[in-house]
C-alpha cells in the first residue's frame, strides 16, 4: 500500500511538534525517518499509526483517507521489547496467532502462519527460548527485536511502522535486521517506515527513502542515494569520507543558520518535477482529490465539485467534503465495528489469555521459594502446636492457629497478586493499545487462570497443621478448608484491585500492608475493647469473617472442651467450670468469643467482598487506568 502523508501538523500541550510534514512511503520499500533527538520522529511515526490527533494535513493510504479500519492493516513495532519474560519464544508465537488471526482461520492454519515468520525472520534456532529479562536469561537483544517485529507480521500488515528497531542492537545485528526487513518488504510488497538513530553508512544504504526532519519541520524527503546531491544545492556538501547519516544530523545541530539553510532547500524541492506527484498538489486539491477517490457512494459531493467556479466554492466544497468525510469515516467505522471489531471471538481470546496467564504465574506462584517457604512454616507450627489437647488452659492456643492460618491464606494470595498486576501491566497496555482483544475476556481469563494456583497452595499446608495440631474430625477439616478457598479469593480479589489501581508495585505493596495492618489491629483479635466509635471497622475486615467461621467449625460439632483444674488463686472465665462441671458446652465457648451468627452468616460477607472489589477491578481498568 502506498502511504501518502501531506502537511501534517501535530501539536502536543499547545507547542507544535510537527510542521508541514509531508512524505510518501511504496510498498516494497524501506523509508528511513531521521531526524536529531527530540526533532519529532516517534511523533510523526505515532500520527500515522493513529496514535496522535493530527491537527492540520492528510494521511491516506492508496488514496483513500486513513480511518479505523484502514489503521487495522497497518502494525506497530514498538521500541522496547515488550513480553512475559517466562513464556518461550514459541508460546508467545502461538499465542499471538491464536488470538489475532481471525477465528476463521484453523489451528493448523495458524500455526503455519508462525512457521513462515520464523523462517523469514530466521528466529528458529531459538523458538524453546524463553525471552527473558534482566533477572532471567533469554533471548538476545538482537533476537528478541526480530520477536517483537514477528508478533505484529503475524496478521499480516500492509504497513510496518518500526520506531528505532536497531536501538540497543551492535552493527551487524542492526545491519542483518534491516537486510530482513529490506528482503521481507520485497518479497511481499509491504511498506516499511522506520525512525532510525546515527545508522553506518551501509544500513542507511540500505532504505530507499529518506524523510528528514528537524526540530518539527521537513529537512529532507527523497531517495536516500539523493541526499548527498541534496547538501551539494544546499551549499553544504558532505566530504566523501563522511558516513551521510552523521553529517545530516551534524549540519542541522550545528548552527541555526545551517539549519534553516537545509529547511529552506527542502521546501523548495517542493516545486521539483520529480518531487512525488502525490504530494504536488495544494492542500484543498488533494482533498478533493481523496474524496473523490475515496467516497464511491458519495455522488452527491462529486456532483458538487464539478459545478465549481472561483476558489472560495472550492474552500467551501472543500469544507462540505471533510465534512461528508468524517461521515465516511465514521460509516466505515459503524461497519467495521459490526462486522470485526475484534480479531478473534470472545471464547477463542477468553482460552488464549487462560491458557498464557496460567503458565506465566505458574513459575511466579509455585516457585521452589514458595515450597520451602510452606514447609518450613508447617514444620513450625506442628512443632509449636502438637496435638493440642482439647482442655481450657490450650483454648488460646487452638484460637491461635485458626487465627494464623486466616492470616496467613488471606495475606498470601494478597500480597502474590498485588504483586502480579503491576509487573504485566505494561505487556497488557501494549496489546490493549493495539486491540488484540477484549478486557472482559483478559480480565476473567486473570481471575480463573490464577485460581488453580492460588487454592492448590493451601491444601499442603491446611492438610499438615489440621492433623498435626490436631482440630476438630474430618468434616470439620473440609469445612475449614473450602473457608480457607473462599478466603483467600477473597484476598486475591482485594490484592488484584489494590494492583490495578495503583499499578506501581511498591505503591501497592504500601497500601497493602496498611490495609492488612489496620484490618489486623481493628478486627478485633488483639484487643476486646475497641473505642466504641471505631466498633464498626471490624465488619470491613474481611479477616474478621474468617475468623470467626473457622471458630465455628472448630467448636461447633466438636468434642467438648474440659475444664481446666479449679484452684483458689485461678478461677474460670466459663460458667460451667466455675460451677463445677467437667466440660465446657460448645455454645458457652462460642458466645465467650462473641460467636453469634451461622456459619453462612459469616460466609456471605466474604462473596460480597469478592464480587465488589473484582467488579472494582474491572471498571478501574476500564475506565481509569487505560491504555495511552
Ligand atoms: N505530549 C507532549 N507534550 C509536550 N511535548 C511533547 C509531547 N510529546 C512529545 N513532545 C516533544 O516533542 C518533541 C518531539 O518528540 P519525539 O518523541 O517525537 O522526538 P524524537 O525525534 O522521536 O526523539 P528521540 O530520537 O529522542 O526519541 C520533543 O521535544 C518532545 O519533548
Amino acid at each position: 500500500m502506498e502511504l501518502v502523508f501531506n502537511d501534517l501538523c501535530v501539536h502536543a500541550d499547545k507547542k507544535q511538534i510537527l510542521n508541514d510534514v509531508s512524505g510518501v512511503a511504496y510498498p516494497g520499500q524501506l523509508l528511513a525517518i531521521m531526524g536529531p533527538s527530540g526533532a519529532g520522529k516517534t511523533t510523526l511515526l505515532n500520527a500515522i499509526a493513529g496514535r496522535l490527533p493530527v491537527t492540520s494535513g492528510e494521511i491516506s493510504l492508496d488514496g483513500v483517507p486513513v480511518n479505523k479500519a484502514a489503521r487495522r492493516k497497518i502494525c506497530y513495532v514498538l521500541q522496547q521489547d515488550i513480553f512475559f519474560p517466562n513464556l518461550t519464544l514459541h508460546e508467545t508465537l502461538n499465542f499471538t496467532a491464536m488470538i489475532r488471526l481471525p477465528d476463521s482461520m484453523s489451528r493448523t492454519e495458524k500455526l503455519k502462519k508462525v512457521d513462515d515468520i520464523v523462517e523469514a525472520l530466521d528466529l528458529t534456532k531459538c523458538l524453546d527460548t524463553v525471552i527473558g529479562d534482566m533477572w532471567i536469561r533469554g533471548l538476545s537483544g538482537g533476537e528478541k527485536k526480530r520477536a517483537n517485529i514477528a508478533c505484529e507480521l503475524i496478521t499480516d500488515p500492509t504497513m510496518i511502522l518500526l520506531d528505532e528497531p536497531t536501538s540497543g542492537l551492535d552493527y551487524s545485528t542492526a545491519y542483518s535486521l534491516i537486510q530482513t526487513l529490506k528482503v521481507y518488504a520485497k518479497v511481499h510488497m509491504k511498506t516499511v517506515i522506520a525512525t532510525i538513530h546515527q545508522p553506518s553508512s551501509y544500513i542507511f544504504y540500505q532504505f530507499d527513502t529518506l524523510l528528514l526532519i528537524s526540530e518539527g519541520q521537513l529537512a529532507y524527503y527523497g531517495a536516500t542515494n539523493k541526499v548527498t546531491e541534496f547538501f551539494v544545492r544546499a551549499e553544504i556538501p558532505m566530504d566523501s569520507h563522511y558516513n551521510p547519516a552523521d553529517y545530516m544530523l551534524e549540519k542541522l545541530k550545528e548552527d541555526e543558520k545551517t539549519r534553516q539553510k537545509i529547511i529552506s532547500t527542502a521546501y523548495e524541492m517542493r516545486k521539483d518535477d520529480d518531487w512525488p506527484k502525490e504530494l504536488q498538489k495544494t492542500g484543498a486539491e488533494s482533498n478533493i482529490k481523496t474524496t473523490e477517490r475515496s467516497d464511491k457512494g458519495n455522488t452527491n459531493v462529486l456532483k458538487k465539485y464539478k459545478k465549481i467556479g472561483s476558489q472560495d466554492k472550492v474552500n467551501d466544497e472543500v469544507r462540505v467534503s471533510l465534512v461528508n468525510l468524517d461521515e465516511d469515516d465514521q460509516e466505515v467505522e459503524r461497519d467495521s465495528k459490526k462486522t470485526a471489531k475484534w480479531p478473534s471471538g470472545f471464547i477463542t481470546q477468553y482460552t488464549q489469555i487462560t491458557i498464557r496467564t496460567f503458565r506465566n504465574s505458574k513459575s511466579l506462584i509455585f516457585s521452589k521459594l514458595k515450597m520451602i517457604e510452606t514447609i518450613i512454616l508447617c514444620v513450625l507450627i506442628s512443632l509449636i502446636w502438637f496435638q493440642l489437647p482439647r482442655v481450657e488452659e490450650t483454648l488460646r492456643d487452638r484460637m491461635g492457629v485458626i487465627f494464623y492460618m486466616s492470616m496467613h491464606w488471606g495475606f498470601t494470595p494478597l500480597f502474590d497478586t498485588v504483586t502480579s498486576f503491576p509487573s504485566e501491566r505494561i505487556v497488557i497496555n501494549k496489546e490493549r493499545s493495539s486491540g488484540w482483544y477484549r478486557l472482559s475476556s483478559y480480565y476473567l481469563a486473570k481471575m480463573t487462570s490464577e485460581l488453580p494456583l492460588i487454592l492448590l497452595q493451601p491444601i499442603f499446608f491446611i492438610t499438615i497443621v489440621y492433623w498435626s495440631v490436631g482440630l476438630n474430625g474430618v468434616t470439620a477439616f473440609f469445612a475449614t478448608l473450602g473457608t480457607i478457598f473462599i478466603h483467600s479469593i477473597t484476598g486475591q480479589s482485594i490484592g488484584l484491585f489494590l494492583g490495578i489501581a495503583c499499578m506501581d508495585i511498591r505503591k501497592a505493596m504500601t497500601i497493602a500492608t496498611v490495609f492488612i495492618m489496620a484490618f489486623m489491629l481493628l478486627g478485633g483479635f488483639y484487643t476486646r475493647h475497641l473505642p466504641s466509635w471505631l466498633f464498626w471497622v471490624k465488619y470491613l475486615s474481611f479477616l474478621h469473617y474468617t475468623y470467626h467461621a473457622l471458630m465455628l467449625i472448630e467448636f461447633q460439632d466438636g468434642p467438648q472442651v474440659q475444664c481446666a483444674v479449679q484452684t483458689s488463686i485461678s478461677e474460670s472465665q466459663f460458667y460451667s467450670c466455675a460451677n463445677n462441671a467437667t466440660h465446657i458446652p460448645s455454645a458457652e465457648v462460642l458466645q465467650h468469643y462473641g460467636i453469634t451468627w451461622s456459619y453462612w452468616q459469616y460466609i456471605c460477607p466474604l462473596f460480597i467482598f469478592i464480587v465488589v472489589f473484582r467488579l472494582a477491578g474491572y471498571l478501574t481498568l476500564r475506565f481509569i487506568q487505560k491504555p495511552h
